[in-house]
């Protein structure tokens, strides 16, 4: 066990996918892994390992936001031997074309964090970027399959869901970013201090300048699109 992860060693895939939410980790075990096995349900933070297509895979929740995605990519990283994480996670459109429902795969991650500033002293803005490998699978099974419309390129992560002004999100837009979510800075800083892989892959559930929103419900079990983009990348 980890401080905050109930698996012994080895229970956990080296691929894993990680949604935010531990019950959409449950319906991606439940819906696409063969003999899925929860291993931890850990402040209810549910982590599954099974099979798809005969490969080993896990899926952990991370919770909201990048303290606590850093906890469970950190402990999957250096304490279970995790050698790829894929988000699958929810986010929030801020482009017009870009519409609810349509996939998102996030190239690199733009922050208002501090972490990064202060895991660099101040001295550089990093820029925290995806796997390109993956990025180039997922892009490519992306391109070749029918569904859901699917948009390559730089997302937002931003501490704050609920904040005072759009400004911010206005002027992202302006220079090109697609969508915001809470996860996806921290994830690949992290898998690159562990010279590990990681990608986002995100499903629009809000539209934040429409103010349109899909219901928690179907944030938790109806985005199967990007599900399966992410377990053909990690595949190939
Ligand atoms: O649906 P998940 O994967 O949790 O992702 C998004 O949803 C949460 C906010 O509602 C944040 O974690 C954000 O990144
Ligand atoms: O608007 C949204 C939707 C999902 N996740 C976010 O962080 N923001």
């Amino acid at each position: 066990m980890s401080n905050h992860i109930g698996a012994k060693p080895g229970e956990i895939a080296e691929t894993v996918l990680m949604p935010g939410d531990p019950l959409r980790a449950k319906w991606i075990a439940e819906t696409f892994l063969d003999d899925a096995v929860c291993y931890s349900t850990v402040r209810n933070m549910f982590g599954y390992t099974g099979t798809y297509q005969g490969h080993r895979i896990s899926i952990q929740g991370s919770g909201m936001g990048m303290p606590s995605a850093s906890i469970y990519t950190h402990e999957l990283l250096a304490e279970y031997g995790a050698k790829t994480i894929v988000r699958v996670g929810s986010a929030g459109s801020i482009q017009e074309n870009v519409n609810v429902r349509d996939v998102v795969i996030g190239i690199g991650a733009a922050t208002d964090s501090s972490m990064n500033a202060n895991r660099f002293a101040g001295q550089l803005h990093y820029a925290p970027v995806a796997d390109y490998g993956l990025l180039r699978a997922a892009a490519d099974l992306a391109a070749n399959r029918d569904g859901a419309p699917v948009h390559v390129g730089q997302i937002l992560s931003s501490d704050v869901f609920y904040g005072d002004s759009l400004d911010t999100y206005k002027r992202a837009a302006e220079y090109g970013v697609l969508a915001v979510e809470m996860e996806a800075a921290a994830l690949y800083t992290l898998a690159a201090k562990f010279k590990a892989r990681a990608l986002t892959i995100c499903t629009i559930s809000d539209h934040i300048f429409r103010e349109e929103a899909l219901p928690a419900e179907e944030r938790e079990r109806t985005f199967a699109d990007m599900v399966e983009i992410a377990l053909g990348a990690v595949l190939v």
